[in-house]
């Protein structure tokens, strides 16, 4: 049984879609695991005037289970409403005695989540306001739980940042990237520095390029407003792409803690080059996708202008001016409405100096470089591609995988990111969020990109429903007289 943890959930959008969706199926997984048991408690705020019995009947819904299911009732019951509007400051010192009651009935030790699954636009205002009417004063741990997106730009992320630190210091606010939370993200430094097969040929003498590749199959569905004025270079890159970046790119932490590897992956993205209008111009491109056969456009989507710019796909190149990296491209590309759902990383070694196997009189094809692929989701595992003797007579050599895939019983048994995310709040373990530092670097890279983007008028739409995006894209690598490791066969 896992060690229980204490503690008082206050959730901010408590009736949203990513509470009911998410973050209390989360819960309860935690609760079923021991993590959570006698000594927790949720307050659910919103606008919405609700009983706790109402709410706890949403609760129900959100985690599928019928009154008759004993262990999710006894769950349920340690769920509480507020109605809450949070720009009414006066209404603070009523959720502040309900926090100090709740606090006494289920002897919760003072110790406070504060979760703003909220528009981002009310994040300084309820952090602010926690402060200030003393609902951070009990005598436990305080901590507060940003949803994305944080800012969307460097000076509004600052100024985010800024109204933030007013009321919690850096190591109270945990900044969600839900990849972070995902097993295989969490793999790429096990991968890394458990092997010396690896980390010993990890560097620019032996890598030749690096791909990462989050795509999506599914369109905006029904988050288009959202997403029309964000777009994949906000939604995706600064954030998710650039968090498993740094986690490739980075040196060695001097421990496992999350201080010394946040420190090198901000180390990483310090030396990150940061484009000028030219090479921000030539090392990225952008996408719409347009209509398919049984797809409509996405300007034809619900909520989205006609004559939208807004990108549904990305892909650049990266390139990291320091010892370890230089020379070596990271390529990356996301979008939506792709042939398929998937997040891999293809590590590509450089080939062979000399391919003696290659002489004219051998008719041996020519080597091909060894790749290391670390599939991310759906399917979560490794291959490692190696050149190999075919079986016979004569000596003509193949490519073959070895491989290492997470089974189907170990598939159902890892925890969903937010369940790690919360259970890792509660530890007070912040190596799995964005530090303000890691979110800095990454907004300064992107900003240029959106610079110079802001600038020229796309043709748009131009990739199709299904395909890896626009022809652009592979125009990119292609240049570089590289390939995609994955793409589609034509
Ligand atoms: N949904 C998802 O899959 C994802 C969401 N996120 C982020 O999570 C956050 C929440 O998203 P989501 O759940 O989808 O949003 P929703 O729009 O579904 O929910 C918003 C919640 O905020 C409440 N709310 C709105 N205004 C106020 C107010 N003035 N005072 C108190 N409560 C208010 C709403 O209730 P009411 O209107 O009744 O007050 C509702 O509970 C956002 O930051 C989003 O970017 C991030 C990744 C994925
Ligand atoms: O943060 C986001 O991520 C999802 C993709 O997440 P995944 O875990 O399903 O890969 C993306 O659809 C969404 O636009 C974005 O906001």
């Amino acid at each position: 049984m896992a060690t229980e943890r204490t503690s008082l959930f206050i959730f901010f959008g408590g009736t949203g879609d990513l509470a009911y969706r998410k973050l209390y199926p989360s819960m309860f997984n935690l609760y079923k695991k021991g993590t959570l048991r006698e000594h927790f408690a949720v307050i659910g705020t919103s606008r919405n005037k609700l009983t706790d019995q109402a709410f706890q009947d949403e609760v129900r819904k959100s985690l599928g289970t019928a009154k008759s299911d004993k262990e999710a009732e006894k769950f349920i019951s340690h769920f509480f409403y507020e109605a809450h509007d949070v720009t009414d400051k006066e209404h603070y010192s009523v959720l502040r005695d309900r926090a100090n009651e709740l606090d006494k009935q289920f002897k919760l030790q003072g110790n406070r989540i504060f979760y703003l699954s909220l528009a981002p636009s009310f994040f300084g205002t309820v952090a602010g306001y926690l402060k200030e009417t003393g609902l951070t004063d009990s005598q436990g741990f305080d901590r507060l739980i940003i949803e994305k997106p944080f800012g969307r730009d460097f000076d509004s992320a600052k100024q985010l940042n800024d109204a933030l630190s007013k009321s919690f210091e850096e190591d109270q606010i945990f900044r969600i990237d839900h990849y972070l939370g995902k097993e295989m993200i969490q793999n790429i430094e096990a991968v890394r520095f458990g092997n010396t097969l690896v980390e010993s040929l990890w560097n620019n003498r032996y890598i030749d390029n690096i791909q990462v590749t989050l795509s999506e199959k599914l369109g905006v569905e029904e988050r288009a407003s959202y997403y029309d004025n964000s777009g994949a270079l906000r939604d995706m890159v600064q954030n998710h792409i650039m968090q498993i970046v740094s986690l490739l790119a980075m040196e060695q932490p001097v421990s496992f803690t999350d201080v010394d590897i946040r420190a090198e992956k901000v180390k990483a993205l310090r030396s990150l080059r940061v484009y000028n209008v030219a090479d921000a111009s030539t090392n990225f491109v952008r996408g719409q996708y347009g209509a398919g056969d049984s797809q409509r456009a996405y300007r034809d989507e619900d909520n989205v202008p006609h004559d939208s710019t807004n990108e549904t796909f990305v892909a650049g190149k990266l390139l990291f001016d320091n010892y370890r990296w230089s020379g070596t491209p990271f390529y990356i590309r996301t979008g939506k409405m792709l042939a398929d759902k998937f997040t891999r990383v293809d590590v590509v070694f450089k080939k062979p100096l000399i391919d003696i196997f290659s002489f004219p009189q051998n008719h041996n094809a020519p080597l091909e470089a060894n790749v290391l692929t670390m599939y991310i989701e759906p399917k979560a595992g490794f291959t490692l591609r190696l050149n190999a003797k075919t079986n016979g007579q004569g000596f003509q050599t193949t490519p073959i995988n070895l491989d290492y895939f997470v089974d189907d019983k170990d598939s159902k048994e890892t925890p969903e990111p937010y369940e790690r995310l919360l259970h890792d709040t509660m530890k007070g373990d912040g190596t799995n969020f964005a530090s303000w530092s890691e979110v800095s670097y990454a907004w300064r890279f992107v900003d240029q990109i959106r610079k110079v983007w802001d600038l020229q008028q796309p043709e748009f739409p131009n990739y199709t429903p299904g395909s890896m995006g626009p022809a652009a894209a592979d125009e990119l690598i292609q240049r570089d007289h590289r390939q995609w490791v994955y793409r589609l066969n034509k």
